[in-house]
C-alpha cells in the first residue's frame, strides 16, 4: 500500500516559488490558477505546493507564508528554485517596499540563472481596473484582510512603472544586465485573482520560461550517467569471463 501510493508520486521537474508580504494575495492566486475560482483563504502557515503537469513535466509551486513571523523559512523555500514570483499588493505601497527590504535577499538560494517576474495583485481595486471589472463597487472595493495599519503608504497604489523600476533593482541585485535578460515589459504582471484578469498569462509564462532549466538539468544529469557508462561495461564484461 506504502510501496503503491510511493509510486503514484511524481517527483518535481522544477521549482517555483510565490513571495511576498501576508495579504498580497499569493495563495489566491495560486487557487485562482488551479481551482478556477477565488475563495476564501485563511493566512497561510510555513508553506504549501502545488504540483502542475505543464506538458510533460512536473512542476511544484510554492505557495509560502508572507507573516513576519514565517521569514526565516523563506530562503529554505527558494533553495533550487528556476523562479520566483515577488507578488506585491497594487493598492499597498508598502507591501511593494518589502518585496526589495524583506523577500528579495531571501532568493540568494535560488538556481544562479533564477527567473523573476514581478506581479501586483488586486488589479480589481486599483483606479483603472475598480470601474470595468467590479462596476457596482460591491465586495472587491471593501479593503482586504490587513497588515497594516491605515497608514498613506498602505493606501498608495503601486503602478506599472513603480513595478517595471522594481525589475530593474533585482536584475542588479542578482548582478545580471538588463539588456542579456528577459525584458521587463515581459515580466512584469498585473493581476487579479478575484476576477481572474492576467493569472494564467502570469503562471503559463513563466511555466515556459522555466522549461529550458529543466532541459538543462536533464543534460547535466545524463552526461554524467555517461561518464559512469564505461565503468558499468567493464564490470559486466568481468562478470562474463568469471
Ligand atoms: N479584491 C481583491 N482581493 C484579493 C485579491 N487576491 C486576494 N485578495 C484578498 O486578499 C486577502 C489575502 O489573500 P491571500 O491569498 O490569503 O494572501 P496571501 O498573500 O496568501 O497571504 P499570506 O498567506 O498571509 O502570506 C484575502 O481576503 C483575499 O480574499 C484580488 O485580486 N482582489
Ligand atoms: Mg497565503
Amino acid at each position: 500500500m506504502a510501496e503503491n501510493t510511493k509510486k503514484k508520486l511524481k517527483k518535481p521537474d522544477v521549482k517555483i516559488v510565490l513571495l511576498g508580504d501576508m495579504n498580497v494575495g499569493k495563495t489566491s492566486l495560486l487557487h485562482r490558477y488551479t481551482e478556477r475560482k477565488f475563495k476564501d483563504t485563511v493566512s497561510t502557515v510555513g508553506g504549501a505546493f502545488y504540483l502542475k503537469q505543464w506538458g510533460p513535466y512536473n512542476i511544484s509551486i510554492w505557495d509560502t507564508a508572507g507573516r513576519e513571523q514565517f521569514h526565516g523559512l523563506g530562503s529554505m523555500y527558494c533553495r533550487g528554485a528556476a523562479a520566483v514570483i515577488l507578488t506585491y499588493d497594487t493598492t499597498s505601497w508598502q507591501s511593494y517596499v518589502e518585496l526589495e527590504d524583506r523577500f528579495l535577499s531571501l532568493t540568494d538560494t535560488a538556481n544562479a540563472d533564477c527567473i523573476f517576474a514581478i506581479v501586483g495583485n488586486k488589479a480589481d481595486l486599483t483606479d483603472s481596473h475598480a470601474q470595468a471589472s467590479n462596476p457596482d463597487g460591491e465586495e472587491g472595493n471593501q479593503p482586504a484582510r490587513s497588515s497594516f495599519s491605515s497608514s498613506s503608504l498602505q493606501r498608495k497604489q503601486v503602478n506599472r512603472e513603480d513595478a517595471m523600476a522594481l525589475y530593474g533593482r533585482v536584475l542588479h541585485y542578482k548582478g545580471l544586465e538588463e539588456k542579456t535578460c528577459l525584458p521587463a515589459e515581459r515580466m512584469v504582471f498585473e493581476t487579479s485573482a478575484k476576477t481572474g484578469y492576467n493569472v494564467d498569462v502570469l503562471f503559463e509564462t513563466v511555466f515556459d520560461l522555466v522549461v529550458p532549466s529543466i532541459l538543462k538539468k536533464r543534460n547535466e544529469v545524463e552526461s554524467t550517467v555517461d561518464l559512469e557508462a564505461p565503468s558499468k561495461v567493464k564490470r559486466t564484461k568481468a562478470g562474463c569471463c568469471a
